[in-house]
């Protein structure tokens, strides 16, 4: 008997977003990211996958149906710490160390000290940067924010994190560094991620599914499996298997996207 598919976690039913100015961001959305799952979200600029991830995270309200987090309105998961988020953007606060930064999600949450001190050690020994806990912000490369940004996320051990373009700001080489980091943190504590992110790539290597946005309002034109073993590291991106997935996962997206108003142009 195999085992049965592990229970949703993230469930968005008939999900619309309409912001006051009039613009409609998400419609009709049905989505569920299973437990322990890593769900890659693509799609054209200004689908929605922001929005999507602030309605998860209980920063924007639902227009249209809905959506929960472990069956509960996204605010009440991300008030017991059960949610958290990575931006593109590291936001540290420049006049607080880095074990400062990592700690202050604990700190707001009225944690005592000594645990807050233990879990900031912990999460930043598990970002690789425990040298650098008394360093400012400002002395630290992009990629060591990142990892910073990861750790500061890490540190409440959510049960769901969610991802908008984290790396999208850093050169290739330490891109790849930090997918195979954020890999290396799921495979050992395997909390739920969803990871929005404009890269075929980091999609197919990331995610046990990748799933396609349509062009504005977004709703879900394709759901792929990623058939790849793990655990992956970025050198699998050049495996024929690899790249066999990602074309599927290309042809999607170009099919969701709006027309190249350049495309209309050669065309006349
Ligand atoms: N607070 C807001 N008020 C009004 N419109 C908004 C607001 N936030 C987003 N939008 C609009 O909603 C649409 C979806 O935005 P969103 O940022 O979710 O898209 P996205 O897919 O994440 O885009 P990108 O890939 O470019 O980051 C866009 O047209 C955007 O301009």
């Amino acid at each position: 008997m195999t085992d049965p598919a592990p229970a949703p976690h993230l469930e968005a039913r008939g999900l619309g977003v309409r912001f006051p100015g009039g613009v409609q961001a998400l419609s009709g959305l049905d989505l569920v990211v299973r437990r322990g799952e890593l769900l890659a979200l693509i799609g054209p600029s200004g689908c929605g996958k922001s929005t999507l991830l602030r309605v998860a995270a209980g920063l924007a309200p639902p227009s249209e149906g809905g959506l929960t987090v472990a069956g509960e309105a996204p605010a009440r998961a991300r008030a017991r710490r059960a949610v958290a988020f990575v931006f593109q953007d590291p936001t540290l606060l420049p006049w607080r160390s880095l074990h400062q930064n990592v700690r202050l999600p604990l700190e707001l949450a009225r944690v005592p000290l000594a645990e807050q001190n233990a879990a900031a050690d912990a999460a930043l020994a598990l970002v690789g940067l425990s040298e650098f806990a008394a360093a400012a912000p400002a002395a630290l490369s992009g990629g060591m924010k990142m990892r910073a940004s990861l750790a500061r996320a890490l540190v409440t051990r959510p049960e769901l994190l969610l991802l908008d373009e984290p790396f999208g700001a850093l050169d290739e080489l330490t891109r790849e560094r930090l997918n195979d980091e954020l890999l290396r943190l799921w495979e050992r504590d395997r909390f739920t991620a969803l990871a929005v992110t404009h890269s075929v790539a980091e999609a197919v290597l990331l995610g046990d599914r990748v799933v396609v946005l349509s062009g504005r309002p977004g709703r879900v034109v394709a759901d792929i499996a990623v058939a790849l073993p793990r655990p992956r590291r970025a050198a699998l991106v050049g495996s024929p298997e690899f790249a066999a997935i990602a074309a599927e996962v290309r042809a999607r997206l170009r099919a969701a996207a709006p027309p190249d108003p350049s495309d209309l142009l050669a065309r006349t």
